[in-house]
Order: C-alpha cells, then structure tokens, then sequence
C-alpha cells in the first residue's frame, strides 16, 4: 500500500447523561442538521466526518453513547480505544452538570487520560438556566480541561468549536487552563504503520 493510501483514524468518544444532546451534535457535526426530536440512544451508535488535520486525511469516529445508567455496561465497552472525550452536560439539567466528574472518571477507568473537552449545551435555552458562568468555569478549571459553551440548536460553538478548532488546533497545543502539550497517541486504528502525520499533535 502507497504511503498516500494510508488512513488515519481517530477514535472520540461523546458522554454525558440523557438527553443534553449529544446525539444531536454529532448529527449537527456529520449530517449539518438539527431535530427537535428526542430518540433516546440505545447503547451506542456512531457516525464519522472526514476532516485534514495538517494536510492530512483524517477519519473522525464519534461514538454517541448512551446517557442512561441501564446503558453503562454496554457503553463501557466501546469507550476502548478511544483516544478523546466530548463531556456534555446541558443548561437546563442541574444533575447532568453535577454528574460530569463520574463520567470522566468511568471513561478515564477504560481508556485512561485522554485528551478531554467539557460542554456545556443548549446555551440557546440560557434564560432557563440552572447552572451560573462561574460554576461550569471552576469545573472546567478543576477538572483541567478546555470548556465550550455551545448551541447544537443554532449551530454555535459545535463545528467551528468542539470538533474543528479541536482538531485544527491540534499541533503543540498549550492549553491555557493548565494541561501542558497534549500529545495524540499512537492510532492503532491506522491502516498501515508510519510516522505518525501529526508530529506532537493531538485532537481535543
Ligand atoms: N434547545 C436546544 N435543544 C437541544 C439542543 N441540543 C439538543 N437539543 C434537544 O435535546 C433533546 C435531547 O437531545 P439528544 O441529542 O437526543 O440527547 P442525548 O444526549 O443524545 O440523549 P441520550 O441518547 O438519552 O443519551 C432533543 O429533543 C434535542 O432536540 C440545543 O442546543 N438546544
């Protein structure tokens, strides 16, 4: 196989409890679009958008994992391999806020420390909230990861922000919050062995 044939995968995985939009936003990433509609998933599904990262081709796995705890042993086993973490919780749902530590402790006992993004969704429904600015920035800050307020709604923070400044921002990333440069690990999803096309680089 030709150097050029070559394909790299990236495994995400996307976890928070029901119902704050999770699989609408990797809907609203892939496919562009928006339902109002709630299918509450079962278990996992996933979806994949080709993106470049440094002028490569990159397939972007999202796992969309279900947020009921009857799920948890299903979606435990597909959070292997991943090699980063979407925590969502939403605006409107106080108990989803207070439940992201134990999401990224049950993901952190199957893959590790991944690189990690925190959510917070449905920013669109911000006159209802039940969660104050300063609350999801302690976590964000506490927990050491990078924070997105974001509206799968209208379309704000998802592409441009979760998913695609993530992964362009990859190479010798210095998050401000404290993480040091976030390195990728090596993809065992690939195709075919080579150097790794990111250099130091990793995708959240
Ligand atoms: N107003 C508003 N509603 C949203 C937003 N994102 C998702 N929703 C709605 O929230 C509901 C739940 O969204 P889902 O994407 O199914 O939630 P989920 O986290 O995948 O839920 P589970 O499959 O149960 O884990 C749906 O009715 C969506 O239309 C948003 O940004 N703003």
């Amino acid at each position: 196989m030709l150097e050029e044939d070559m394909e790299v995968a990236i495994k995400v995985v996307v976890v928070g409890n029901g119902a704050v939009g999770k699989s609408s936003m990797i809907q609203r990433y892939c496919k562009g679009i928006f339902t109002k509609d709630y299918k509450k998933t079962i278990g996992v599904d996933f979806l994949e958008r080709q993106i470049v990262v440094n002028g490569e081709d990159v397939r972007l796995l999202l796992w969309d994992t279900a947020g009921q705890e009857e799920f948890d042993a299903i979606t435990k086993a597909y959070y292997r391999g991943a090699q980063a973490c979407v925590l969502v919780f939403s605006t409107t749902d106080r108990e989803s806020f207070q439940s992201i530590e134990t999401w990224k402790e049950k993901v952190e006992a199957e893959v590790g420390d991944v690189p990690t993004v925190l959510v917070q969704n449905k920013i669109d429904l911000l006159e209802e909230t039940v969660i104050k600015n300063e609350e999801a920035e302690a976590l964000a800050k506490r927990l050491k990861l990078r924070f997105y307020r974001a509206s799968v709604k209208e379309d704000l923070n998802v592409t441009e922000g979760v998913f695609n400044t993530s992964s362009s921002n990859v190479c010798n990333q210095n998050s401000s919050n404290g993480r040091e440069v976030i390195t990728l690990r090596p993809n065992k999803q690939r195709t075919k062995k080579s150097k790794n096309p990111f250099g130091s680089c990793s995708l959240l």
